[in-house]
């Protein structure tokens, strides 16, 4: 059965385009310690496979496909996701209250062995500035605020938020709604091409739920040690 528990609050965002090196990076971790996330860059490179290459060492996998197309479009690719046997999946809540329901309504046949089912609000990359260039007029935590209450509403477990929309999420919508915030980034370490960042600690002390962090440690020299270090600054 899957465990859906958060007390491994560490996803680590496999963003490789090499399947050997990603799995080298896996057979260094300790399946205990930390879930595993796959996107659409290995996902589009090696496909199902792969999930079942990572399932066969003993991680939990988060399939971060991020559907958004129409409902029945939706529904039918969360069920594959299903079927993969991926412990959270994804979809973008700008999809609409009907798409989100027809893919939760896709996950009942599987009842206590669905994946998690969360949405992304705004993508972490995107400020304010960019949010204007696409017609949206509202800071960004309003717009994450507006689209958590249609995942709600919809069924589904969480959201995808950055760590500075925590607090004020998990006032509004309870203990249970799952947060999940990539946008992490420890002290010292490059930010990219992210814009609503935080470090570990403050993102779980802001009430995530689960940390995403890709490279800061698949970028570090040594990635056991970055994990580890991160590790230690949350307990
Ligand atoms: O859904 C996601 O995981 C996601 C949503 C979001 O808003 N921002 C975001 O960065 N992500 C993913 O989280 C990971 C972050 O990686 P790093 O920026 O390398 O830590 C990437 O795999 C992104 O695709």
């Amino acid at each position: 059965m899957i465990d859906k528990t958060t007390d491994k609050p560490i996803l680590v965002a496999l963003d490789y385009d090499d399947k050997a090196a990603a799995l080298q990076l896996c057979d260094k971790l300790d399946p205990a310690m930390c879930r595993l996330k796959v996107g659409k860059e290995m996902f589009t490179l090696f496909g199902p496979q792969l999930v079942r290459d990572i399932h066969d060492r003993g991680f939990d996998l988060f399939l971060d496909l991020k559907f958004h197309d129409i409902p029945n479009t939706v529904a039918k690719a969360v069920a594959a996701a299903a079927e993969l046997g991926v412990w959270m999946t994804n979809v973008h809540a700008s999809g609409g209250l009907a798409m989100m329901q027809a893919a939760k309504a896709a996950l009942a046949p599987y009842g206590k062995d669905a994946p998690l089912l969360i949405a992304v609000t705004v993508l972490t990359s995107m400020s304010d500035a960019d949010l204007k260039l696409i017609g949206i007029e509202v800071p960004a935590a309003e717009q994450v605020l507006r689209l958590a209450g249609l995942t709600q509403q919809a069924g589904l477990d969480g959201v995808v938020c950055s760590a500075q929309e925590a607090s004020l999420l998990k006032s509004r919508f309870g203990r249970e709604f799952k947060l999940v915030t990539p946008g992490i980034r420890p002290v010292g370490s490059e930010v990219g091409d992210q814009h609503r960042v935080m470090t570990p600690p403050q993102a779980i002390a802001a009430g995530s739920d689960y940390l995403v962090i890709g490279r800061p440690i698949t970028k570090a020299a040594d990635p056991l040690a970055a994990l580890n270090a991160i590790h230690r600054s949350l307990s």
